[in-house]
Order: structure tokens, then sequence, then C-alpha cells
């Protein structure tokens, strides 16, 4: 089985991708994110750097796929190569921080691997609006997200629902996080699993 949480900067991903991992004994997929050689680079200066860590995240997320379909293990994944394309490589060309010549140039190399991606069994998406956003990357805390502008989390939160609203390759979950707190309270976080396993029933 496969299942991947989906969502905007900060909006709890790799929190709930560790708790569902442990609590079901899941292997777990995170994002590389500490030891991603692009990404401060790219917050001092986006038009600079967006191309190169397209690539190096389209790379990356497609070995995670490749070791999904070869392993045969229930895998839970910290965001899904759809989102590098359809809502951060999409929104740096609409915000004319990607040009269109490396944006058709990436689209071209997308589409090719698409056609080796299988949607997850079950997608849950995790809701958040912008100013819970912003608190939780200051909690968060890393020193090169402080510049991320309200205006960028704005126009991924519109790419998220557009997106969203048109998923419609699987299963899809949407849980409104900013009302929970699954880190702190048990209840939350119960509250998620009976979602998800009701989304599952007869997959498990
Ligand atoms: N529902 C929540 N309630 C309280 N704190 C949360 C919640 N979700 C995430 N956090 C906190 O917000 C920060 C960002 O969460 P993280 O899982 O890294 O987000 P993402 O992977 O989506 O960027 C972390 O410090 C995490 O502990
Ligand atoms: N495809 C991407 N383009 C730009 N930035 C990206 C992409 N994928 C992830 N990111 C950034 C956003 C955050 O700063 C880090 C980690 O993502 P998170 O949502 O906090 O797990 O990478």
């Amino acid at each position: 089985m496969h299942i991947a949480v989906t969502g905007n900067i900060g909006a709890g991903k790799t929190t709930l991708t560790t708790m569902l991992a442990k609590h079901y004994g899941w292997d777990a997929q995170f994002e590389d994110v500490d030891h991603n050689p692009y990404l401060e680079d790219f917050y001092a200066d986006m038009s600079k750097w967006s191309f190169a860590l397209q690539i190096y995240f389209l790379g990356s997320r497609f070995r995670q796929v490749k070791e999904i379909r070869e392993s045969g293990k229930n895998i839970i994944q910290d965001r899904t190569i759809y989102e590098d394309a359809h809502i951060f490589a999409e929104n740096l060309n609409d915000m004319g921080l990607l040009s269109d010549r490396d944006f058709n140039n990436y689209a071209s190399v997308f589409s090719l691997m698409k056609s080796f991606v299988s949607a997850p069994d079950l997608l849950i998406y995790l809701k958040s609006d912008v100013p819970n956003l912003v608190k939780k990357i200051y909690k968060r805390g890393r020193e090169y997200e402080a510049s991320i502008s309200i205006e960028y989390l704005s126009k991924l939160n519109q790419k998220y629902e557009k997106w969203i609203s048109n998923y419609t390759e699987g299963k899809l979950l949407i849980i409104e996080v900013d009302d929970l707190d699954f880190v702190e309270k048990p209840e939350d976080f119960g509250f998620i699993l009976e979602k998800i396993e009701a989304e599952l029933n007869g997959l498990f």
C-alpha cells in the first residue's frame, strides 16, 4: 500500500508522516531537505536557482517513485512528485521566477516521467490557511525559510486548492488541520486515524 501526505509548506506533512509510520509500522519516505544542495541558495535568489532546484527535486522524487514500485512494502510518503510540477514549478513560472523556456523544458521531462508514476492508494491533503502556515514555519525555525513571503505561500495555497479540486487519480482524504493539534492531543491524532481507516476500509 502506498499512502502520500500532501500540503503546503509547514502544513504538518513530515510530522504526520512520522507519526503514521510509527503507528502502523510502515516505511516512511521523506523529502530531501537537509542535504538538498540548492534549497538554501534558492530562498536567497529564487530566480537564479529555481530551475536547478526543480530538476533536483524531480530526480529525487522520481527515485522515490521507483523505490515504491520495487519495494512491495507499505509506504507512507511525505509529498508527491505531482506537487513539484503542478504546484511549485507552475507557480514559479507564473511568478516570473522560472522562464517559459526552462518551464517547458522541465514540463517535457516531467511528462515523460509521469507515465512511470502510479498514484498513491490514498492521498491525504493537509489543508491549512496562510497565517497558520506562517506560525508553523516559524516554529520549525529553518533559517533560510525566514524569507518565505505571505504572497508565495498564498499563491501555493491557491495552486493546492485547484489541484486538489481536480484530483481524480485515486482516493483522497482532506483534513483541515488548523483546529487540530495532532502533536500534543492524542484525541486529534485518533480523529485522523479514524478518517484514514474509514477511507482504507477493505484495503487494510
Ligand atoms: N497540527 C499541528 N499542531 C501543532 N503543531 C504542528 C501541527 N502540524 C505541524 N506542527 C508543527 O509545525 C512545524 C512544521 O511541521 P512539518 O511537519 O515540518 O510541516 P511540513 O512537513 O508540512 O512542512 C513543526 O514544528 C511541527 O511540529
Ligand atoms: N518542488 C519544489 N520547489 C520549491 N521548493 C520546494 C519544492 N519541494 C519542496 N520545496 C521546499 C519547501 C520547503 O522549504 C522545503 C521542504 O518542504 P516542506 O513542505 O516544508 O516539507 O522544500
